[in-house]
Parts: C-alpha cells; sequence; structure tokens
C-alpha cells in the first residue's frame, strides 16, 4: 500500500537527497585567521574600522578562535549519530560562507563522492537578509566556482542543493529553548524575586528588518514568536508566570545607522532602574554560543548585570540538546518529503510548527529576505523561485 502524499513517511528516506550539507558561518582558527575572516564577513559592508578593530578584540580576547567551529563539529556528529540511529545513510558535510571549510570546499567534496541532490541545513533558525538569502547567495557563487574548479561549462551547477526552511518555529527548536530556560530558572530559589526572563537575538539593520517582512513575518516578529511559544511553555513547566522581553546584542555598522533595539545592556540598565534584580539571558538568536554568546553575552551583558548589581544567569543555545537535534533530522525528511511531492506533481506533506506563525517557504519567493526591500542586489541566490534558480 503506498502511504498517502500527505503523511511524513520515513519509509522513503532522504531520496532523493544523497548527502547532507551542514551550512554555516564559519570563524577563526587562530590569531592568524582573525583579520582576514573579517575582511571575508565585512565586504562591502561599510563596518567602520573602529568596529573591526574592536570584533577583533573579541576574537582575541578568546585566542584568536571563535568557538563556533568546534560546535559545528559538534552538530556534524550528533545529526551523523542521530541519521544512523534512524538508518538514513547519507554524507553530512560542513562548509561556510566566511571560513574554512568553505561552502565550495564542501560542494567539491560532494560531487567528488558522487553526490547529485543535497539538502542544506543553515545553522541560522530565523529569516532574513542575514540568515537566509545571505546563505543562499553564498550557495549560488560557490556552486559557480566549483564549475569554474573542475572545468565544467560555466552556468552549469553539478550539485542540485535544497534548502530547509528556516526553523525557528518548528517544535525541536522551541522544545529546546525551553528546555534550556526551564533548567536557567531551576538555579533559583522559588522564594526569592522571581527572575525576569530576556530573549536576546543579534541586532540587524532596521532596513534589513523591513526587507525580511516578505516571508511571512519579520525577523523580529519571528523572535517574538519564538518567545511567546517558549515564556508559554516554560510558564507551565514552572508552575508560575515568567515575564519576558526581547532585547538585541552585537550591533554594528554607523551610530546614524538604526539597527534593533533595545541592546541587552541597555535594556538591564532600565530593568534595574525599574527594580528587576534578577534576570535569565535567553540566547534564543543563536544555535550555539557564538562569540556573540561568549563576549556580547556571557562577558559584556553579565558584566553590566553584576555592575548594577543584578543576579543574571545565562540560559543554554541549543547546541547539540537532543530534541534540537532529532528536530533536524525530521526537518530533512520533511523537505525530502517535499521535494518528492513535488517532483511527483502531488500535494506536499503537512509541516509541524510551533507558535502563530505557518511554516516558512522551503522554496524562497522571488526577492524574499533582501537586504533593503525592493533593493535587488543583483547577486543570485539558490534555493529561490527567482528567474535563475
Ligand atoms: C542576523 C545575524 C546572525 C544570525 C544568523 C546566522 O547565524 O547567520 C549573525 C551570525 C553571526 N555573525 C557572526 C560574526 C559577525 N557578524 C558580523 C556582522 C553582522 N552580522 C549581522 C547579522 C547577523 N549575524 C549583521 C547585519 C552584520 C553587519 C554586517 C553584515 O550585514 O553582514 C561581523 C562583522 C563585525 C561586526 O560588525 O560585528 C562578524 C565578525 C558569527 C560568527 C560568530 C563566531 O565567530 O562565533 C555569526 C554566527
Ligand atoms: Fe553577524
Amino acid at each position: 500500500m503506498t502511504p498517502p502524499a500527505t503523511a511524513l513517511t520515513t519509509t522513503a528516506g532522504l531520496a532523493p537527497y544523497d548527502a547532507v550539507l551542514l551550512f554555516s558561518f564559519g570563524g577563526p582558527n587562530g590569531p592568524d585567521d582573525v583579520l582576514p575572516f573579517l575582511r571575508n564577513v565585512t565586504a562591502g559592508k561599510g563596518i567602520p574600522d573602529e568596529r573591526l578593530a574592536e570584533v577583533a578584540e573579541h576574537y582575541h580576547h578568546f585566542g584568536g578562535r571563535s568557538p563556533i567551529n568546534e560546535q559545528n563539529l559538534a552538530l556534524q556528529a550528533a545529526l551523523r549519530s542521530e541519521l544512523d540511529r534512524r538508518g538514513l545513510d547519507v554524507p553530512v558535510v560542513w562548509g561556510n560562507r566566511n571560513w574554512e571549510p568553505y561552502t565550495r570546499d564542501a560542494l567539491a567534496e560532494l560531487h567528488a563522492a558522487g553526490a547529485q541532490r543535497a539538502v542544506a541545513l543553515v545553522t541560522s533558525a530565523y529569516s532574513s537578509y542575514s540568515g537566509c538569502r545571505q546563505y543562499r547567495e553564498n550557495l549560488w557563487s560557490s556552486l559557480d566556482a566549483l564549475s569554474v574548479q573542475v572545468g565544467a561549462p560555466e552556468g552549469t551547477h553539478l550539485v542540485d542543493v535544497d534548502k530547509c526552511r528556516s526553523y525557528f518555529n518548528h517544535p525541536g527548536f522551541v522544545q529546546a529553548n525551553t528546555d534550556a530556560v526551564v533548567e536557567a530558572y531551576a538555579g533559583f530559589d522559588a522564594d526569592a524575586a522571581w527572575p525576569r526572563l530576556v530573549f536576546v537575538t543579534h541586532s540587524i539593520p532596521d532596513t534589513m528588518e523591513e526587507a525580511s517582512v516578505v516571508a511571512g513575518a519579520s525577523y523580529r516578529e519571528q523572535h517574538l514568536d519564538v518567545a511567546r511559544s517558549v515564556a508559554a511553555a516554560a510558564s507551565e513547566r514552572l508552575g508560575r508566570e515568567v515575564e519576558w522581553d526581547l532585547a538585541y546584542c552585537s550591533r554594528s555598522g554607523p551610530p546614524s545607522q538604526p539597527w534593533l533595539e533595545p541592546d541587552v545592556n541597555d535594556h538591564l540598565e532600565a530593568l534595574s532602574a525599574a527594580g528587576t534584580t534578577s534576570v535569565v539571558l535567553a540566547p534564543i538568536g543563536f544555535v550555539s554560543d557564538h562569540m556573540e554568546v561568549a563576549f556580547d553575552l556571557d562577558t559584556e551583558a553579565l558584566e553590566t548585570a553584576a555592575g548594577l548589581g543584578m543576579t543574571a544567569v545565562r540560559a543554554d543555545s541549543v547546541g547539540v540538546r537532543e530534541p534540537f537535534v532529532r528536530g533536524l533530522v525530521d526537518l530533512l525528511l520533511e523537505r525530502a518529503a517535499i521535494a518528492r511531492a513535488d517532483d511527483a506533481g502531488e500535494p506536499r506533506p503537512a509541516q509541524e510548527t510551533v507558535g502563530a506563525l505557518p511554516p516558512f517557504r522551503s522554496i524562497c519567493a522571488p526577492g524574499c529576505c533582501r537586504q533593503r526591500a525592493g533593493v535587488d542586489s543583483g547577486l543570485p541566490a539558490a534555493c529561490s523561485e527567482d528567474p535563475w534558480s
């Protein structure tokens, strides 16, 4: 009997995909990598030199190494064992936009291994230029670079790569964040002042926020949706209502350019002035303890809190928590089921979500997630319905 087209079946496994691309940001592995890495990240972005020097210092403070690479290796291993556990026998290859191993290296490895159609998981849960389109632009240019490298005709791509949807509202991501928040609260005495929950994510320019709305809900609204889901589930599990806010970290760009606010440090000051004495900081904008978490939260924001006489505990990022990793493999299976349905011209399977927003698109709408609304960068991006895809 053939299963109904709407069931998320595992009998077909990850077909039509023959490989998984773990697609991340990248970071320096030692002091000599720091400047070239920062140049890669900021090429053409107009980040002031003082800001770059400051960010270089953050990395040097940690021996010139970003924690992100080890975290991606751990995630790659965790995905491998979850895939093995489910009998899904495909390679998981890791590549980055901004540092070694680069996306083009990962694609070359996939191509050499005979892969023809891969599915990508981006290590960013939310949709915006920074978390979606910028990765898709990099994927396109890396596919171009691979063709040049092996002497394939210009304009051809040797591996078809599809991408999983932005997964901020997938149950695995929400559950892992909820678990982390509940654990952070467990350190507080039930009789003492009940901490306020401050969700934290990466700030982006207001212009990028406005352009991100094309996908259905803006970057900020996606975070608010996750925050509501996590706060509600955590309150229920803790048996006591938690009050929460959303704050931002890691602003860059010139001071004249507006970015999403409040900055987490300013927000802690405002909370303190209003009488709050303890907080839990939940880094829902980051899938693991990136430099932003290690520096902007664990170093800077915790110092700010200490200076204010506040008790502050930082909740874990989702990292390799079991519900998160299990959720990512569910997402890979979901994406495969969508590809099979599309290939067969059949209805797509149902997609799981938590919160008020719909599942985001697996194939991005034309022009979605630009840097600025209505302004075409002229850079083609993979995994979209744009004419070049
Ligand atoms: C939304 C978002 C995410 C989350 C989505 C995702 O995860 O991709 C993210 C992730 C990351 N950002 C990272 C590092 C940096 N981001 C920068 C600059 C910028 N980020 C931006 C946004 C985001 N960034 C923006 C709008 C800029 C301005 C310039 C531009 O428009 O591109 C700069 C330049 C210096 C500075 O200005 O800070 C650095 C060094 C690292 C690596 C950390 C590590 O090493 O552990 C990671 C994971
Ligand atoms: Fe960033």
